[in-house]
């Protein structure tokens, strides 16, 4: 069995693919070695077998025993291990969450439902870093990667509703910390029926106004009962660096160039921050390369993969099945909203929804560690 190295499994992202992987039964295809950045010699989690103790995850001899690693450290592990490994001859697969390495040349962007043809040739090459995509365009991709299987997207924009777990943990407590505190100014008032709302509403946001540093540490401005119009950095174009890579990875990822070559599809739009726990929700609008019908359009869509599921474009199964709450903690990317738009027959609204630790961040990891040991 191969040994695989398993960095950053504690976290967030490595706490859903552990879950994950052990749902599946990865565990019994591999030898773990399981790697912290904080615990060395401390006890493996029980999935460990013959290597029961944690190993450094800064011991370049220790990961150099390993064929395949996948770190969901983050990418400020991967920026100083990496190159240290590779530079030590390690020539193992190096498979990440972090978006670090994305769009290297050497690195693919791992989503196989919608690239294993990408993914196949780059394994016939040689190629050895594989690298999950940013949660947004993973779970746009697996929603409708068959209208880009099918070249019927001339050019796209998402606009986002971004959850707070896309921050980290720390981001979903501040969160939920927000709402209590703003829940408590009001009780009295939400308690006593004959309370004026205008009152209500100016109390939550005096407490909005004075939610304290600690309560706004993670975000820097309240999330809670508001939303926050920029996600990642300022790339200085007026763009985010969230909205960047829409386009660069989406193409990355579809194997045609990284979003700005001849061939490359146009995909921008705004990404936003709204207090959701951990589904990214995004509105698309699509400029269709020719007209289709609905009805086809809703076949193509549904018949890309398993996970994806079209809801239809009513208004009770809108509400049902197309949210965050309905879709969390699931693999299911429902596409919903499909309606031909006012611009014309070939404009296409869309909206879709996906758990973004799982087709967001664990789950192609996961699949692409079966896909190297069925290799
Ligand atoms: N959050 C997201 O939505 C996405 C994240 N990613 C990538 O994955 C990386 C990891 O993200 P995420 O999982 O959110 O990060 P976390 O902060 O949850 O975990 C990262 C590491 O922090 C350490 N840690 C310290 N204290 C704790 C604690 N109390 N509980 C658990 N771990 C702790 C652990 O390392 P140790 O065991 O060594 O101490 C852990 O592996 C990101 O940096 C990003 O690159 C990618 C896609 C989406
Ligand atoms: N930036 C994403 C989460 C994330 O980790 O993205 P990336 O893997 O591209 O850094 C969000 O905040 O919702």
């Amino acid at each position: 069995m191969k040994l695989v190295g398993l960095v950053g499994w504690r976290g967030m992202v490595g706490s859903v693919l552990m879950q994950r992987m052990q749902d599946e039964g990865d565990f019994d295809h591999i030898e773990p070695v399981f790697f912290t950045t904080s615990n060395a010699g401390g006890a493996a989690p029980k999935m460990a077998k013959n290597e029961t103790v944690l190993r450094s995850a800064h011991d370049i001899a220790e990961l150099s025993k390993c064929e395949i690693i996948i770190s969901c450290q983050g990418g400020d592990y991967t920026s100083e291990v990496f190159p240290k490994l590779r530079a030590s001859g390690w020539n193992g697969y190096w498979i990440d969450a972090a978006s670090t390495l994305r769009m290297n040349d050497d690195a693919v962007i791992v989503l196989d439902p919608v690239n294993k043809d990408v993914i196949k040739n780059a394994l016939s090459r040689g190629v050895k870093n594989y690298v999950g995509g940013n949660c947004t365009v993973s779970c746009m991709l697996m929603g409708l990667g068959g209208l880009f299987e099918q070249g019927l997207v001339e050019w796209m924009t998402s606009m986002t509703y971004q959850a707070a777990s896309g921050g980290g943990a720390q981001h979903m407590r501040e969160l939920l910390t927000q709402f209590g505190t703003i829940n408590g100014a009001v009780k009295p008032l939400l308690d006593d029926p004959a309370s004026a709302i205008l009152e209500i509403d100016r109390t939550v946001l005096a407490t909005q106004h004075g939610l304290s540093a600690d309560e706004t540490k993670q975000f820097g401005v309240p999330l809670a009962g508001n939303l926050i119009p920029w996600i990642d950095k300022d790339l200085g174009n007026g763009q985010s660096k969230e909205e960047w890579k829409a386009g660069a990875e989406t193409n990355k990822i579809l194997g045609r160039g990284e979003g700005f070559g001849t061939s490359a599809i146009p995909v921008d739009g705004l990404c936003v921050r709204i207090g959701a726990m951990r589904c990214h929700s995004q509105a698309l609008t699509i400029k269709m390369t020719k007209e289709v019908p609905l009805d086809e359009i809703n076949d193509i869509i549904a018949s890309h993969n398993q996970w994806v599921k079209v809801v239809p474009n009513t208004r009770e199964a809108s509400m049902r099945d197309l949210s965050p709450a309905a879709v969390t903690g699931s693999l299911t990317i429902p596409v919903g909203r499909l309606r031909k738009m006012s611009m014309g027959p070939d404009y296409l609204s869309a909206f879709t929804v996906g758990d973004q630790l799982l087709w967001g961040a664990a789950e192609p990891l996961r699949r692409m560690l079966r896909i190297v040991l069925d290799k």
